[in-house]
């Protein structure tokens, strides 16, 4: 799938008297790295699920390109072009990386491929080669997914998430816990990627943020308190009294 845009409008979500995320509003533009930041509780993860599907919001919309998928289940947003990773680590362990890789590309593949011998899914066993290539992770395709490094899992699981051919790739703090070393090579690698795939990010790495975003969103209490390029967004009264913690 080509590159897709993002629009969500006025997505709002309670939990009993609290609003977790409230009348939200930005567009992920296609081809193009837009990060969310806020503090601890803004509401980061619940837009996140709202937009995945996770969650159902209370009101709004989520538009793919001009097609509303909101309320849609995680499954049908994969189909429709949204793929998502996770905090956790979300990977098969007992299976080699190759493995992991064929079961997310399956998705390319007609249902009915499912009866037939895996040599026959050739759209599948292609795109794996391609991405294990493309995350240098070729020589460790025979490798147990649970042996490897944590930057190499993450590494995995955006992989797999790519697997699928999506429009839009989700990832929610894809560096966390990474080294230096690593956590630059990521930051190389989404740059690159962003180029044919939209990137929707949650981060604190506020460096990172910083230097990998073509566009920020920053949350505060549920709401938008301001968002766009990484320049302005540090130049932002609000933000800083509200995010940087100094006015
Ligand atoms: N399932 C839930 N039930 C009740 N309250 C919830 C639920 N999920 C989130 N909240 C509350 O909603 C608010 C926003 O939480 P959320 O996890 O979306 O914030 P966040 O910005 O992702 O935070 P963090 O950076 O710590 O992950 C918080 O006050 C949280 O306690």
């Amino acid at each position: 799938m080509k590159a897709a845009s993002l629009t969500v409008r006025d997505l709002s979500r309670s939990f009993g008297g609290l609003r977790a995320v409230d009348r939200v509003s930005f567009t992920a533009t296609a081809a193009k790295i837009t990060t969310v930041i806020g503090p601890n509780g803004a509401g980061k993860s619940t837009l996140f699920n709202l937009i995945s599907g996770a969650l159902h919001p209370d009101q709004g919309t989520v538009a793919l390109n001009d097609r509303d998928v909101t309320s849609m289940s995680p499954e049908l947003l994969k189909c429709a072009g949204v793929s998502r990773s996770f905090q956790i680590t979300n990977l098969f362990s007992d299976l080699t990386v190759g493995e992991n890789l064929r079961i997310a590309a399956q998705f390319l593949e007609p249902a009915r491929s499912m009866f037939l011998p895996i040599r026959k899914s050739t759209r599948a066993l292609r795109k794996c080669s391609e991405v294990l290539n493309r995350f240098g992770l070729a020589a460790k395709a025979g490798v147990l997914a649970g042996a490897l490094s944590h930057g190499e899992q993450r590494r995995l699981e955006v992989a797999m998430c790519l697997a699928s051919n999506p429009g839009i790739l989700m990832l929610d703090e894809p560096t966390q816990g990474m080294s230096h070393g690593d956590t630059a090579e990521t930051a190389k690698m989404l740059k690159e990627l962003s180029k044919e795939v939209t990137i929707l990010l949650v981060e604190h790495d506020i460096g990172l943020v910083m230097s990998l975003s073509d566009h920020v969103v920053v949350m505060h209490q549920g709401r938008k308190l301001s968002e766009g390029s990484p320049a302005e967004v540090r130049a932002n009264a609000d933000v800083q009294a509200a995010y940087f913690g100094h006015h």
